[in-house]
């Protein structure tokens, strides 16, 4: 049931919601609650159904079926009420106004919005306030519109979320078309958002950055989420290590029943090297002794990379298939 908007303890509240678009099931029966305060990653490749999940999240989208709700009320309202700021990938400049007179105009649509000073501040852009936004820099990609690539663009569309000083922020492949730098200090900026107490929500399909500036990581795939949970839990749910072997140790040079193997999640061949995700390493390796398939043997921790791709199966050959829900959920 709704409750009194602003009163529920949840930020973010999906409750068994579906999009279609046609045949493709963009977002496929997500369920979903994000804690007040919390840095929330979701995570997936292109086409998982983050954007379509964001969109549904900000009102611009109605569910088929279930419920979203911020903060006890519908997204409309909450929106409307100064509750969140977005930050989404096909934002446009608008001609001839400075950043400082953006940033200014959205602020002034929010009950309590922050002073420009530090919203320009906290993105930092001070230096850039007097200038038109449809002259900002822009970096060398070729095919992009300059403005969308530009690293000072980016930052003023984060000036821009945060102007109302919204409780919620959601970014959409904020660092999507930023270089390493520009990256960094977006980070930094954002985290210090964060630090303010305010809930922040970013969209990502990159591993490091969702485990570096998230401390929850939502992985969807397919519309669905496949895992939830801290980096470090994933890691562990996903398989806790890698055992890998020569090829050429193996009789025929065959991973044939390797799968089997106790604690054995999944099987892949990489060059010359077969690789086991494995939850129990020390029982995979007994076995393969017992095989005498031990040439260049090597254990390995798993990699958020490995636990990702085991998540989501992403082009990865496994002699098992990969297992389609992790359940690591978190005390919200
Ligand atoms: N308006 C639309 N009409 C038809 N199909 C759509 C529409 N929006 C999204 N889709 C499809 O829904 C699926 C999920 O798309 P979505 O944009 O939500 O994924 P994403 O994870 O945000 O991907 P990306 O990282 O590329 O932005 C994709 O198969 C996409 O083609």
């Amino acid at each position: 049931m709704t409750q009194r908007a602003g009163t529920s303890p949840h930020a973010v509240s999906f409750a068994g919601v579906v999009k279609a678009f046609g045949a493709v099931r963009a977002v496929d029966g997500v369920d979903l609650e994000i804690a007040r305060g919390r840095t929330v990653a979701l995570l997936g490749r292109n086409g998982a159904g983050k954007s379509t999940t964001i969109s549904l999240l900000l009102g611009l989208n109605q569910p088929d079926e279930g419920r979203v709700e911020l903060f006890g009320a519908p997204p409309e309202e909450s929106v409307r009420a100064g509750r969140v700021g977005a930050m989404l990938q096909d934002a446009r400049a608008v001609p001839r106004v400075t950043v400082r007179e953006l940033v200014s105009f959205v602020a002034g649509r929010y009950p309590e919005p922050l002073p420009v000073a530090d919203a320009l501040e906290l993105a930092g852009i001070t230096q850039l306030a007097e200038r038109r936004v449809d002259r900002l820099s822009g970096g060398q990609t070729v095919g992009v519109p300059p403005l969308e690539r530009s690293r000072e663009w980016g930052r003023v569309r984060f000036a821009v979320a945060l102007a109302g000083n919204p409780a919620l922020i959601v970014l959409d492949e904020p660092t999507a078309a930023l270089d390493v730098e520009a990256r960094h200090a977006f980070w930094d900026s954002m985290r210090a958002y964060a630090r303010r107490g305010h809930t922040v929500l970013f969209s990502t399909h990159y591993l490091e950055e969702a485990d570096a500036h998230a401390d929850r990581i939502v992985v969807i795939d397919r519309g669905r989420i496949v895992a939830d949970g801290t980096g470090e839990q994933l890691r562990r749910a996903a398989g806790g290590n890698l055992v890998s072997i020569d090829l050429a140790g193996l009789a025929g040079h065959s991973t044939d029943g390797l799968e089997l193997l106790p604690g054995v999640v999944s099987v892949e061949v990489r060059g010359r090297r077969a690789l086991l995700r494995t939850e129990d390493s020390d029982a995979t390796v007994v076995a393969l002794a017992r095989r005498d398939a031990v040439r260049g043997l090597e254990v390995a921790p798993a990699s958020l990379d490995d636990a990702f791709l085991a998540l989501t199966g992403a082009s990865v050959r496994t002699s098992t298939p990969a297992r389609t829900h992790i359940q690591v959920r978190e005390t919200v």
